[in-house]
């Protein structure tokens, strides 16, 4: 049993484990939570679910929490075309490994509607019997030609309202203030301040957020 009740909080006795098979994604949450949550991770592939993004991130969370028998956090992120009626979706990864960055934008080529935002559904399961709890961030942008560094999925095609970059094209830490993730991840790092969870890992003796 990961967490038990105490008098003024939850007490967890071991770092939430972010589970993903994606470096990239991982790069970012680290950076982004800093030393705010006790955190490690774990590589895993989790199963490509479909469904709507608050359901298929929950129940990526449940698998995860399965796998680990301790606290995760997993995430689902989404591409979404205005034109497409949010498609392509949680799909995007298929489209992007299939007809890649050229392919996204010829999809748009007979609309005018070049707008998309990217949406990113974090879950957070406390352990294996917990019910997870979801928290959306997402940012309006647009799909262009490809531009900047082809490093992370479809950030090359991805300009974010407000900016003439690209998010591949931005320095990490300005992708990092506005991104689908990092507005995700503020809702995450509220939660556990509000919920008040008292860490008592090996680590940390008795760390209080
Ligand atoms: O193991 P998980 O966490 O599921 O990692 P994944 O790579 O399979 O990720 P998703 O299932 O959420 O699929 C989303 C797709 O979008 C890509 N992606 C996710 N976040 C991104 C971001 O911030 N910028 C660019 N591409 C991103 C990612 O590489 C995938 O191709
Ligand atoms: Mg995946």
């Amino acid at each position: 049993m990961a967490a038990a009740k105490a008098a003024s909080g939850v007490v967890v006795s071991r770092p939430v484990t972010f589970v993903t098979g994606n470096a990239k994604k991982l790069e970012e949450v680290r950076t982004i939570l800093g030393q705010s949550i006790p955190f490690q991770s774990l590589k895993i592939d989790l199963p490509e679910l479909q469904g709507e993004p608050d359901e298929i991130s929950k129940e990526k969370a449940r698998l995860a929490a399965a796998e680990v028998k301790g606290p995760v956090l997993v995430e689902d992120t989404c591409l979404c075309f205005n034109a497409l009626k949010g498609l392509p979706g949680n799909c995007l990864k298929w489209f992007l490994q299939k007809i890649g960055h050229e392919g996204l934008n010829n999809l748009l080529m007979a609309y005018e509607d070049k707008s998309a935002y990217a949406l990113c559904a974090l879950s957070f399961a406390l352990g294996p019997d917990a019910e997870p709890i979801t928290f959306l961030g997402k940012t309006m942008g647009k799909i262009v030609a490809a531009r900047g560094p082809n490093d992370f999925g479809w950030d090359p095609i991805f300009e974010p309202d407000g900016y003439d970059q690209t998010y591949a094209e931005m320095p990490k830490d300005e992708k990092n203030k506005i991104s689908h993730r990092s507005k995700a991840l503020d809702l995450v790092k509220s939660h556990f301040v509000e919920a008040e969870y008292i860490f008592e890992t090996n680590d940390s003796k008795k760390s209080e957020l």
